[in-house]
């Protein structure tokens, strides 16, 4: 797999402010890379250091094995802020300006348009956009100049639910057509929904990285009923069980790394019981994500 981006120490101190602190983080090829992390954990510093407009204090960087250039820059699409979009002006009118501005050909625009499904509404003024049409017309403006990456910082801010679920089957499309996508958020629902990889800031600090999937990984709890006087005997028998307790008359199974709830199933099963009930329950992000944060 490819490394799209490469990061060593990166650090930004604003004053007394350590903002970034000796960040090192892979992104790779074909990822939708979540940063995740609450109000002021260095999000955005560390988006706007990687797209040039702040300077680092101190590490460095690589966008696809090279330092960063403004001619590696053309192939990095942003979202980084509300883009400066003219409100008496149509979309369509909008995004030719843009592309005039980013001196790429317009030929993209009907396309990216159509991609954000803004096309119906490309003639109408941009100050009669719902907050949610103002931010597809923004990551169609990032996406004119056929970046290969593309960096969203809190792409779904202050939208409503119907916003917010457009804005997370569109960053799928995006990513679905071969797209690197970065994404700065502070919803761990957004990250977990979206993103196939993430890497957890806290006060400008890394503190977890590594696939979504992973997540609860080792730490699989199996919810478990059976009709026989002595399972909870069976269920510490088995050596894939961390702890068992009882609740809502179910035995919960704290399973030890690398165990899954079919292992379990098996061992019953080979001990001649039939489970009446077996569910599967993974840690959620949100326990993980929380785990995280006040172990460090
Ligand atoms: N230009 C600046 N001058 C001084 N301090 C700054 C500046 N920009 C950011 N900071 C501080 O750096 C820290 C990290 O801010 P940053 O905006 O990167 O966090 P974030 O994770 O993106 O949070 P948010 O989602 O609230 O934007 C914060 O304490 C913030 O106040």
């Amino acid at each position: 797999m490819k490394t799209v981006l490469s990061i060593k120490g990166l650090t930004k101190d604003f004053g007394r402010l350590r903002a970034v602190n000796q960040l090192n983080l892979e992104v790779q090829q074909g990822q939708v890379f979540g940063m995740l992390g609450p109000n002021g954990s260095g999000k955005t510093t560390t988006l706007g250091m990687l797209m040039g407009v702040i300077n680092p204090t101190g590490g460095e960087f690589t966008w696809f094995g090279e330092p960063p250039t403004h001619t590696l820059r053309k192939k990095i699409g942003a979202v980084l802020e509300h883009p400066i979009f003219y409100p008496y002006l149509s979309g369509q009118k909008n995004l030719e300006l843009n592309a005039m501005i980013k001196e790429c050909p317009t030929d993209n625009i009907a396309k990216v348009l159509d991609l954000v499904e803004l096309s119906g509404r490309k003639d109408d003024k941009y100050k009669t956009y719902s907050l949610g049409m103002k931010q597809r017309l923004a990551i169609a403006s990032a996406l004119l100049n056929e970046p290969t990456v593309l960096i969203l910082d809190e792409p779904t801010n202050g939208l409503d639910p119907m916003g917010i679920a457009e804005i997370r089957e569109l960053t799928k499309k995006i990513a679905a057509s071969g797209k690197t996508i970065i994404l700065a958020s502070h919803l761990l629902d957004e990250v977990q929904k979206v993103c196939t990889h993430f890497a957890v800031l806290k006060k400008g600090n890394l503190i977890h990285t590594g696939p979504v999937d992973d997540v609860g990984r080792g730490s699989e709890t199996v919810e478990v009923q059976a009709d026989v006087a002595n399972l909870s005997e069976l269920l510490l028998d088995f050596s894939g069980t961390a702890s068992i307790n009882r609740e809502n008359g179910y035995f919960q199974v704290t399973l030890r790394d690398d165990f899954h709830g079919k292992d379990l199933n098996r061992f019953l099963f080979d001990k001649g019981v039939v489970a009446s009930h077996l569910v599967t329950k993974k840690k959620s992000l949100e326990k993980m994500f929380l785990e995280i944060l006040s172990e460090h």
